[in-house]
């Protein structure tokens, strides 16, 4: 594969007017994918790439500043990409200037300059484009872009369908531009790359990014590429055509009531062939160290009982919960004399992660949870956090699909849990079983099976592994909890309700 096309990176404002910043100021704290509540916060500037023989398109990387916000290389660094003209005469590719994403036309020193918003324009697409395909000289003259949409809802980043990509398997491409940038290499992009190496198909197949040259190239420009970039901005991979969003598709067969365990099922045994071509990829991880592990649980829990206050009645139940594991994990080390072992994961996993198309399931976005750090997000893990993210993901589709039969989400949650267990035992030889936690008594002893248990690869009793399940089930739906008072307080009855189910299970 060729060396991805090199952009340039400037210091600051460069080639950004001060009224064209104070534009942002205002806009920014509008979108759906700013990061931080707004009160109080400042837009830094702190590099500006352009991208060679491109005259109108300036991506600003600015780091957010203000109070309760971490400063220098630990801030925030959102990107910016905009599209800057000097009249606000609609061009052929902005003839719909909403649907382009117009932000404002204003007064600089050098003339009236119209500021559009690269993520909805096709000029900071095609920019993307180029730059990420290693062979894209060739694809220079691409001056349309056919039928391509910026995916709307409620995304974290901006993803582009671009349905007229010309590549081998004619399937069209998606770019993801990442909103949020973290120095270092980003997981969205390693981790469908790495699964995309070893021929795991459950992946969309990783095309190209682009990536920001380290500091040594930032100092001087035109030193050969550094292997590894200071930092990405955005990936490309294939289109999955005709797919159907996970949650919606769970959503609507809740709706009916109608038996989503098949589709539950496949989706369990992709999320246990995905734990092994992780391994396979990355490597497995290091030793689960009890007293770390619990440290982190017990940090995370903190942080969710300070930030909402309905949550207090359950303080003392989560407590007693982690005291169980811990005693049971040391007990567990003491026994066996060895650690449970941690691996990549996809640490974000839900519904909304998955799409059902004609080739099966499909598994997307591995940057992990988006309110975490980012060394958080990308340490080796236990599988079974993602197999805790879907059994909260279906309790979720139960609740959004409002289905009134009372053994939908059990059924689903069980015929997943299945569908996981079995994969994972043809692949490794046994893994998960139990049942559900949370999940009424008649369904779990159905469900529960006397085997043993592995997690990536130890055998664990199977007592150890639902209690770890139920553990990483209220992690995340404190999370979830946290996640819906920020952003659909409507919507944080559903996780509340699960933390108080598995307590009291
Ligand atoms: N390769 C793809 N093919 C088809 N649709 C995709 C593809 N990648 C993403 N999508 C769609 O775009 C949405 C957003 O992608 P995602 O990576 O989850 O972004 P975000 O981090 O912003 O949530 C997904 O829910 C899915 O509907
Ligand atoms: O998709 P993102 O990476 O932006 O993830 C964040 O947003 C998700 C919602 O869009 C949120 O997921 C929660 O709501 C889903 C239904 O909308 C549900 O299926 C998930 O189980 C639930 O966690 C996710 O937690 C958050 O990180």
């Amino acid at each position: 594969m060729s060396p991805a096309r090199r952009i340039h990176v400037s210091p600051g404002a460069a080639h950004l007017a001060p009224e064209v910043l104070r534009l942002l100021d205002r806009w920014l704290p509008q979108q759906r994918w700013y990061p931080v509540p707004t009160d109080g916060v400042a837009h830094v500037p702190w590099l500006t790439v352009t991208f060679p023989g491109v005259a109108d398109v300036v991506v600003a990387l600015l780091r957010l500043a203000g109070p309760g916000l971490a400063a220098g290389d630990e801030a925030l660094v959102i990107q910016v990409p905009l599209v800057l003209t000097p009249t606000a005469e609609p061009t052929a590719d902005t003839a719909d200037t909403e649907a382009a994403g117009l932000i404002g036309t204003v007064a600089t020193a050098s003339g009236t300059v119209t500021v559009y918003d690269g993520g909805l324009h096709p000029a900071a697409w095609r920019a993307y484009l180029v730059t990420a395909l290693p062979d894209a000289s060739e694809r220079e003259s691409w001056d349309e872009m056919a039928g391509a949409r910026r995916i709307s809802g409620e995304q974290s980043n901006t993803s582009v369908m671009l349905p007229w990509l010309p590549l081998d398997t004619g399937r069209g491409g998606m770019l993801k531009i990442l909103r949020t940038v973290a120095l270092g290499p980003h997981p969205d992009v390693v981790i469908p790359e790495a699964l995309t190496r070893v021929g795991w198909d459950g992946v969309p197949r990783f095309l190209g990014a682009v990536g920001l040259p380290s500091p040594d190239d930032v100092a001087s420009p035109g030193k050969s590429g550094a292997a590894e970039p200071l930092a990405h901005l955005a990936v490309l991979s294939e289109l999955v055509p005709d797919a159907t969003d996970g949650f919606e598709l769970a959503c609507a067969y809740a709706g009916r009531n109608e038996d989503f365990g098949e589709q539950a099922a496949e989706l369990g045994a992709v999320v246990a062939h995905l734990h092994v071509a992780l391994r396979q990829a990355l490597g497995p991880g290091p030793g689960l160290e009890p007293a770390g592990f619990m440290g982190v649980l017990r940090r995370r829990a903190a942080e969710a009982f300070a930030d909402v206050p309905a949550l207090a009645p359950h303080r003392a139940g989560v407590a007693a919960l982690f005291d169980a594991v811990s005693a049971r994990l040391s007990a567990v080390a003491e026994r066996t004399g060895g650690l449970i072992p941690l691996q990549p994961i996809h640490g974000d996993l839900h519904l909304g992660q998955a799409l059902y198309s004609p080739d099966g399931w499909k598994v997307l976005d591995f940057e992990g949870e988006p309110q975490r750090p980012v060394s958080e997000r990308v340490a080796p893990d236990l599988p079974l956090r993602d197999v805790a993210g879907m059994l909260r993901s279906l309790d979720y589709a139960a609740a959004v699909g409002q289905a009134t039969d009372p053994h939908w989400t059990a059924h689903a949650q069980v015929s997943f849990l299945e569908g996981y267990r079995q994969a994972s035992g043809e692949a490794h030889g046994g893994t998960v079983s139990g049942a559900a936690p949370g999940a009424p008594a008649r369904t779990r002893s159905e469900a529960r099976t006397p085997r043993g248990v592995k997690v990536s690869g130890s055998e664990l009793d199977v007592a150890t592994a639902e209690l770890l399940l139920r553990a990483l089930t209220v992690d995340k739906a404190l999370y979830e909890v946290v996640y819906e008072f920020r952003h659909r307080p409507a919507w944080m009855h559903i996780p509340l309700a699960a933390v108080e189910r598995v307590l009291s299970s």
